[in-house]
């Protein structure tokens, strides 16, 4: 993929700008399911972070990079912060909260359709004791009335003094592009530190998995998809046929799982494959054949280390 800039991996270089150009870190963080990843892809006018209406699908600290005349925002897509369950939720926590450290402007996403509860006191708490700048983003404005929206913006700022508030909706766009001039507003005098063409900092194999992932999440309910992780086994550009060959194996806790994702007669697995062949089409720019296997790998989600070897959390 070493012409493609969108996965450019030569970050060494230094963007120089000169006068009043802008740059950061913004991270985007809030309970699960706030709609932070939507937000992201709405924002980068194009799909770089999955999203489902499973709560936790975000398990990747992403970076995606947005460049413009005045500025560059370099944003970190966080898994929600929640209460943890096990080591996988510790790790995403974690990952989440690492996140907020050293960044210029910190973006706290809240469901204007939910209540403001414990869950976002405990997150804003975690924010207090940070000198980063911070804006509070009201998400899904489209599901809410005024009245409700203004309950809500009342709320929220009971909550923290926040140096910005936007409430915006990722699904029409509404406001999105307000809520990058507010960041940009936020932004320190400084640099491009990365490539004015590039769009991501994440691996290839990694986006690939995550798409992958994404099909799982939205294909089955609850129990299935959290005991899901995907692995791409390799990568291979055939010129000749100017195709992509990928091999992924994903992978499951229980048997009986297997049998879930697998289907009846291969039907379900080799769903999960045409609607995930189709992204990556897109995503990659060639014909894609895609080899999907599936594997047992009991309690994953109990062991630190295979969550790391998976690249979920701090292990990447
Ligand atoms: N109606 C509406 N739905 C939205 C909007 N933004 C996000 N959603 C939906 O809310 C759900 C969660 O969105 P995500 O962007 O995955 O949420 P997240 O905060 O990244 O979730 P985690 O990865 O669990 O932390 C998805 O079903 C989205 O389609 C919006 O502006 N309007």
């Amino acid at each position: 993929m070493g012409n493609d800039p969108t996965f450019s991996t030569d970050s060494s270089a230094l963007w120089q700008q000169d006068g009043d150009f802008k740059s950061g870190f913004v991270t985007l963080i809030g309970r699960p399911n706030a709609g932070k990843s939507t937000l992201l892809n709405t924002v980068m006018g194009k799909k770089v972070a999955i999203t489902s209406s499973t709560a936790q699908t975000t398990r990747h600290r992403f970076r995606a990079i947005l460049t413009r005349d005045e500025f560059q925002m370099i944003i970190v897509d966080t898994p929600g912060l929640h209460k943890p369950h096990d080591a996988l939720g510790e790790e995403l926590n974690a990952s989440a909260l690492k996140a907020l450290e050293d960044v210029d402007v910190i973006a706290f996403v809240v469901d204007a359709s939910q209540p403001i509860g414990r869950g976002d006191e405990w997150v804003v708490e975690q924010l207090k004791s940070l000198d980063s700048k911070k804006i509070c983003v009201l998400s899904k404005m489209d599901l809410v009335t005024s009245e409700q929206l203004a309950a809500q913006q009342k709320a929220a700022m009971d909550l923290l003094l926040w140096d910005a508030m936007v409430g915006l909706s990722s699904k029409t766009g509404y406001n999105v592009e307000a809520f990058v001039e507010e960041v940009s507003y936020l932004l320190p005098p400084g640099p491009a530190w990365f490539p004015t063409d590039m769009e991501t900092d994440q691996p290839i194999e990694v986006v690939i998995a995550e798409f992958i992932r994404e099909k799982i999440l939205r294909s089955f309910t609850e129990e299935v998809p959290h005991a899901i992780g995907v692995a791409v086994d390799s990568l291979e550009y055939v010129r000749a046929k100017d195709l992509h060959r990928i091999r992924a194996t994903i992978y499951v806790e229980r048997e009986s799982q297997k049998g879930i994702i697998i289907g009846k007669g291969g039907a379900a697995i080799k769903s999960i494959g045409t609607q995930a062949r189709g992204d990556l089409e897109l995503l990659l720019g060639t014909k894609v054949y895609l080899d999907l296997m599936v594997k047992v790998k009991k309690n994953w989600r109990r062991d630190e280390n295979q969550i790391r070897r998976f690249g979920y959390g701090e292990g990447l």
